[in-house]
């Protein structure tokens, strides 16, 4: 058991999973070397097959053909001193049971016990965790079930079945929860009702996420780090806008859609004329459609695709566009007939799309002087 001792690092760092593992199939392999401090939820982003959930079930412990190590450095329970644990470290022939990993998983089928009803699917996990620090109704009403309780699980909707899936993962009381496209089978509706749970409990319980999907829409909403992951290697890992950004002139052009990704100050939810006003600096503003939604919020997430953009060479002043942003040209970059320009409005970039001839046509050059312009309903949000 030496591998399991808990050994103390200095207080003050943040949780953290150290990983650096292969896993092989005979057409696939992984092969991830990162550390990944665990703050919020992360979201892990890459094409079908690309290795996400190969790399959830490498930390859960479910891969045995693993070869590597991984460590988990979480709070402890008695101090909240930061410990660290090793999952799995195959030189030595040390491999954690996902049982004893305090990580929990939910999957897009998680397997209820259809025999059980809603409370008694949560009773089952609340007594199979050791040293239980939360409280049922707490995580009852923090997953909205309290109306559900009785019922059967095989009874419930989708979107039901996964909250219960949640509540259960987080009675067992995990270091870590683990996503696996947890939404991928519900509706609209039930997608925003249990992204917003899910960031209402990250906050309320500290507890730190990582979230699989292949959709950046759902995981924009909720993560402030990306990891992006291609052919079983890391392509890109850090705060999500800038990974957004970076993606933009990403070799594969199916992977997303080139756009500009904020998160931005709310300036005015509404200026009587029904538009909202986020400041992008101490000179520019954006407008955007208001929503009541934004009432309760200081802060706003927001993209702009790089197609909803145009641009001109003088400020535009007869025209029904209200988005009018002064930028620098630092960056153009071409790809069949399509041109990508990198434009930096101060310390933002933005990412507008024209067609080469257009850029012909306006001589457009790197560090010249331009106008961006968008419509307000071009600024996309997510509301909760
Ligand atoms: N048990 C296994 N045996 C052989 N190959 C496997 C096994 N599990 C996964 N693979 C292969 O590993 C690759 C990565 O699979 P993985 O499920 O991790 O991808 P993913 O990015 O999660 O994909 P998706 O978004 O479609 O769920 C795939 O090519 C898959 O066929």
């Amino acid at each position: 058991m030496s591998n399991a001792k808990l050994n103390k690092v200095p207080a003050g760092d943040c949780p953290q999973l150290d990983i650096n593992i292969r896993v092989s199939y005979q057409q696939f392999e992984l092969a991830i070397n990162l550390p990944i401090p665990l703050k919020g939820i992360t979201g892990i982003f890459g094409h079908s097959a690309s290795g996400k959930s190969t790399l959830l079930r490498a930390i859960a412990g479910l891969e045995k053909t693993l070869i590597g190590d991984i460590t988990l450095t979480s709070d402890g329970v008695a101090d909240k001193a930061l410990v660290s644990k090793t999952l799995v470290n195959s030189e030595q022939g040390y491999y954690l049971k996902p049982e004893a990993r305090q990580i929990g998983l939910v999957f897009q089928n998680s397997r209820l016990f259809g025999h059980l009803s809603v409370l008694g699917n949560l009773e089952f996990s609340v007594k199979r965790c050791k040293n239980r620090q939360l409280d049922l109704n707490e995580v009852i009403e923090l997953t909205e079930l309290t109306t559900l309780l009785e019922h059967q699980v095989n009874q419930l909707s989708g979107g039901q079945q996964q909250r219960v899936a949640l509540a259960r993962a987080i009675l067992a009381e995990p270091k870590l929860l683990l996503l696996d496209e947890p939404l991928s089978a519900l509706d609209q509706h039930s997608k925003t009702q249990l992204l917003k749970m899910m960031l209402n409990i990250q906050k309320k319980l500290n507890l730190p996420m990582l979230y699989v999907s292949h959709s950046l829409d759902e995981l924009q909403q909720v993560c402030d780090t990306l990891l992006v992951l291609a052919k079983g290697k890391v392509v890109n890992f850090g705060n999500i806008h800038q990974i957004i950004h970076q993606l933009n002139n990403f070799d594969d052009p199916t992977l997303i859609h080139q756009q500009t990704s904020l998160s931005l100050p709310i300036k005015q939810f509404n200026n009587g004329h029904g538009l909202a006003v986020l400041a992008l600096n101490a000179e520019q503003d954006i407008y955007l459609t208001s929503d009541k939604a934004f009432e309760n919020q200081t802060q706003l997430r927001c993209f702009i695709l790089a197609s909803d953009i145009s641009i001109a060479l003088t400020e535009p002043s007869n025209s029904s566009i209200v988005n009018h942003l002064f930028g620098t040209i630092k960056q153009i970059s071409h790809r069949k007939n399509k041109v990508l320009l990198t434009i930096n409005c101060g310390s933002q970039e933005f990412f507008v799309t024209i067609s080469a001839f257009s850029q012909q046509k306006l001589s457009l050059n790197s560090r010249q002087q331009v106008y961006l312009q968008f419509k307000a309903s071009a600024v996309r949000t997510f509301i909760h």
